[in-house]
């Protein structure tokens, strides 16, 4: 599987590459909004049109190969991560962002081999910043090597969290607790990119201290996570356990003494899980 691993890193990447340009052509014109789980949940033509494009580029490589896929799974399929090589996909990672044409936005692709990411490919399409780790061999943007910041003070950190997507107001107390606790520790601040896969590349990159959020999806964070550990960093449950990919909760940090400092101000809950029968918000 080594070399074969090289091959799907080539692949991955010249994938989001290519996926990239859509998108930047897409930003150029008129772009046509519709929502999914809540009247926030944003896509367009151009998500449905570039999760196509990657997953009908890799049928013709990797015949074999599995699908975890935004917008496949929006439009009705199985959210299901097993052991066989799975392609782990989000085509646009920032929708509100790019329709709204705020600079962050990503192509996300993890690729995972018995229920492990194996190879992580984010592209951050307007900045140009193709990020890319392997499991054991380091993480990279535009070639150049990774590395989380060594900051071990949470009072001289910035944190990196989301207000997702779900307005139920009881969920929104809950974010909120947890972005009011942080900022009180207190921190240097608290940053928001709008796409789950730069903050994590922003951890990988030393440029904020961690992560934490609850209600993203898998296809947010494959590729991401692999990203952060490769850059030296660890990838946690937001309870401080150990990580579980499709339980909608995170927490990517530069090391454990800002991890142990964030885990305490979390709110905890738990949304309906990726691969739960219902997975809708
Ligand atoms: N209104 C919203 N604001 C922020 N993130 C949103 C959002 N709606 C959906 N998301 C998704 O939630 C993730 C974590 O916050 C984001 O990376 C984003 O992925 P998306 O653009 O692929 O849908
Ligand atoms: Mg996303
Ligand atoms: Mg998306």
């Amino acid at each position: 599987m080594a070399d074969s691993l090289q091959t799907v890193m080539d692949y991955a990447v010249a994938v989001a590459r290519k996926a990239g340009e859509v998108v930047q052509t897409a930003l150029a014109g008129d772009r046509k909004v519709m929502t999914k789980s809540s009247a926030v949940d944003l896509v367009t033509q151009t998500d449905q049109k570039v999760e196509k494009l990657i997953i009908q580029s890799v049928k013709e490589k990797f015949p074999t190969h599995r699908f975890i896929g935004e917008e496949s799974v929006a439009a009705g399929e199985a959210c299901e991560l097993t052991n066989e090589p799975t392609w782990i996909i989000d085509p646009i990672d920032g929708t509100t962002n790019f329709v709204h044409s705020f600079p962050f936005v990503a192509v996300s692709i993890g690729f995972s081999v018995n229920k492990q990411v194996e190879v992580g490919v984010v592209y951050s399409c307007l900045e140009d910043k193709m990020f890319t780790a392997r499991r054991g061999r380091g993480a990279f943007c535009n070639g150049e090597p990774l590395q989380v910041s060594e900051q071990t003070d949470v009072h001289q950190s910035i944190i990196a969290t989301e207000f997702g997507s779900n307005r139920d107001p009881e969920v929104v107390d809950k974010i909120f607790c947890s972005m009011k606790n942080v900022l009180k520790l207190p921190v240097h601040g608290v940053r928001s990119a709008g796409t789950a896969a730069i903050n994590m590349c922003l951890v990988a990159s030393g440029c904020v201290e961690a992560y934490y959020e609850i209600g993203m999806h898998v296809w947010d964070i494959a590729a991401g996570s692999l990203i952060v550990s490769e850059a030296g960093g660890l990838v946690l449950d937001v309870d401080g356990g150990q990580v579980d990919l499709m339980s909608r909760r995170v927490l990517a940090a530069n090391n454990r003494s800002i991890a142990e400092k964030i885990v305490k101000e979390i709110v905890l809950f738990r949304p309906p899980r990726d691969d739960a029968l219902d997975h809708k918000q």
